[in-house]
């Protein structure tokens, strides 16, 4: 069986939650539907607004689902578990806090900041690059540093899955190219499932072991596409044609280019 599995997910926002009486409800999904399995990293890719942070909301347990099911491990959702990690586009790291202490401060919540916590922070920084800065603070990091201290914070606790919403969308073009491949290490290293929002065609072929392509709102799956490419993946896989291709199935899965003749190829 799947590690996760989303069935039939749908979720109106209701005129309340919407906080107005007059608003019509929202469907932000409508049956929305895939599965994954324990150490994958899926790329959930969609039009603006067509409702991807609300299904990760939902597999957070944040917020409810109208109606549908999310499996993961072999548990219901319905409530946020603690053994989840997030990164979101803004690191929001706390200013007042040097790099290591922001890492930790989910260790803390946890009540289990000990030695063996510290020790793994420091592991953590140092396969992120940034072990000569434990003790700098926020203001001293560029964006890319500020999301490596948010990815180690998120993984500190070694979470059964990490939830990614556009975490590299704030970056400048070469810097996200770097933070793709960081992705991809650590993940290797971690074993971690993820699953990755992404506005990026080409982000979410490079990173991902699925692309799951939503239409748009109300977002079902238009299409999900395997990405075979082989690993360790380096930028050149970029230029190679079974990247052009899955770049493009995924592109007409979108509606930006038309459906190819033979229906697929590059
Ligand atoms: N808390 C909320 N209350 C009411 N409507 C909401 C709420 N959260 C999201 N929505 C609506 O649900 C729809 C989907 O929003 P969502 O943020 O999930 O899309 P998205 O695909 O992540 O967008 P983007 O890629 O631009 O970040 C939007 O129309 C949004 O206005």
């Amino acid at each position: 069986m799947a590690f996760g599995t989303i069935r039939n997910v749908r979720k109106v926002f209701s005129a309340s939650e919407l906080n107005s009486r007059s608003a019509e409800p929202v469907v932000a999904l409508d049956d929305a539907n895939f599965d994954f399995d324990e150490g994958q990293l899926i790329a959930l890719l969609g039009p603006s607004g067509c409702g991807k942070t609300t299904l990760l909301r939902i597999v957070a347990g944040l917020i409810q689902k109208t109606s549908g099911s999310v499996m993961i491990g072999g548990r219901e959702i319905t409530e946020p578990l603690g053994d989840y990690g997030f990164v979101f586009q803004s690191p929001s790291l706390m200013p007042w806090r040097s790099v290591l202490d922001n890492v930790l401060f989910t260790m803390e919540v946890l009540k289990r900041n000990d030695k063996v916590a510290r020790d793994r922070a420091t592991q953590l920084l140092e396969l992120v690059g940034l072990s000569g800065f434990l003790g700098a603070r926020p203001h001293q990091l560029s964006g890319g540093m500020q999301q490596r201290v948010a990815l180690c914070r998120a993984l500190i606790h070694q979470p059964k899955l990490l939830l990614m919403d556009e975490p590299f969308g704030a970056l400048d073009e070469l810097t996200r190219l770097e933070m793709n491949d960081l992705l991809l290490r650590i993940r290797k290293e971690t074993g971690a499932t993820v699953l990755f929002v992404t506005h990026s065609i080409s982000e979410a072929v490079y990173v991902s072991d699925k692309v799951v392509v939503f239409s748009r709102r109300p977002a079902r799956v238009a299409t999900e596409i395997p990405i075979s490419l082989p690993y360790p993946r380096n930028q050149q896989l970029r230029f190679t044609p079974a990247f052009t291709k899955a770049e493009r199935l995924a592109s007409e899965a979108l509606g930006v280019v038309p459906p190819a003749e033979t229906g697929s190829a590059a």
